[in-house]
């Protein structure tokens, strides 16, 4: 029996359930044993807003455990990592994809329709956040962080505070918490988030028998709707924790497989709402990606995200109530 490989993992639920779940694939796949090496992240130290610790937080200790060889891959959210690639590091699968959507878990057993006005709705994504005002429902959206049992906590606990929260359905899914789910979020009202759903399994570029070995757990699908929705945010200059929504749904259609690409980018208070979409084949996922990109630039992307100088999401007021 050869040595375990070496899989780092964080130590939260979501992190744990997602890294034992790729283990096990890998394992069933290949016969190679794996271990998990817990490694703390600067995220998980910190309970500032994400969008106050900036991109990465979640990813960076982990990286610098595989440069440094004390781990032989990770297993990342894919909607976690920079869009900037990673020196030396490579995403040698993408494995099936789970279910992308957001989801609503609220008191009572509601849906969004259902919520009067003054809903205290909690979540910490400013795509969402931003949505979640440009439905018009007078919702009065508070921005909260913490691990995912944290946030249901708040709204299921004895001490809840919140009459609802928004959340990945795949992250829920993953910890077995999916029954708390009050509503899937159609996608038509709350775009998730650039390869929300998606797992990026990374290990060194130079370790090239691992490289081949994760090849296995690659699937081809999941990965080219991920390239699409990535190269939309990357051509905006956003990072995950921006007010950016793209999501790619692949199907079979006259003349092949096709992707369809959907994208939004959208102001912290909902008054601005830019949605357009795309469609192409996967082998051209990245430029269908950077295209949309281009034309939400056109219709004034640019002055929702802060680029041109104007009043961006890096300037408005969401920490005070953390
Ligand atoms: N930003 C935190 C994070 N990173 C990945 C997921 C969920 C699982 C996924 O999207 O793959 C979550 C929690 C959430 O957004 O509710």
């Amino acid at each position: 029996m050869s040595s375990p490989l070496r899989l780092g993992t964080r130590g939260s639920a979501l992190a744990m359930a997602q890294s034992g779940q790729v283990a096990e694939a890998l394992t069933a796949a290949t016969g190679r044993p794996v271990e998990l090496v817990e490694v703390v992240t600067a995220g998980d130290r910190s309970s500032a807003p994400v969008h106050r610790l900036g991109v990465g937080v979640f990813v960076s200790a982990l990286r610098d455990a595989l440069t440094a060889g004390t781990i032989d891959f990770a297993v990342h959210s894919y909607k976690d990592l920079p869009t900037a690639a990673a020196a030396g590091l490579h995403v040698a699968a993408v494995p099936p994809r789970q279910d992308p959507r957001d989801a609503l878990v609220a008191k009572g057993g509601r849906t969004l329709a259902e919520l009067p006005p003054g809903t205290v709705v909690g979540t910490g994504a400013l795509r969402r956040i931003a949505q979640l005002h440009a439905l018009g429902l007078q919702l009065e959206v508070t921005p909260i962080r913490g691990n995912i049992d944290t946030r249901l906590r708040r709204v299921l606990g004895p001490d809840a505070d919140l009459d609802a929260v928004v959340l990945a359905r795949a992250g829920l899914a993953r910890i077995g918490r999916a029954d708390a789910i009050t509503e899937t979020l159609d996608p038509m009202l709350m775009l998730p988030a650039p390869a929300q759903g998606a797992l990026a399994v990374e290990c060194r570029a130079d370790d090239t028998d691992l490289v081949e070995l994760l090849a296995v757990l690659d699937h081809a699908p999941s990965r080219a709707a991920v390239v699409a929705e990535r190269a939309l945010l990357a051509t905006l200059e956003a990072g995950c924790s921006a007010p950016v929504a793209a999501y790619a749904e692949l199907a079979e259609g006259d003349v092949g497989e096709e992707i369809y690409l959907r994208g939004a980018v959208i102001s912290p208070d909902g008054t601005r709402d830019l949605r357009l979409s795309r469609t192409g084949t996967p082998a051209d996922a990245a430029e269908i990606g950077k295209a949309l990109a281009a034309e939400l630039l056109d219709l004034g992307a640019d002055s929702i995200l802060g680029h041109d100088g104007s009043t961006g999401p890096g300037t408005q007021q969401f920490g005070s109530t953390e």
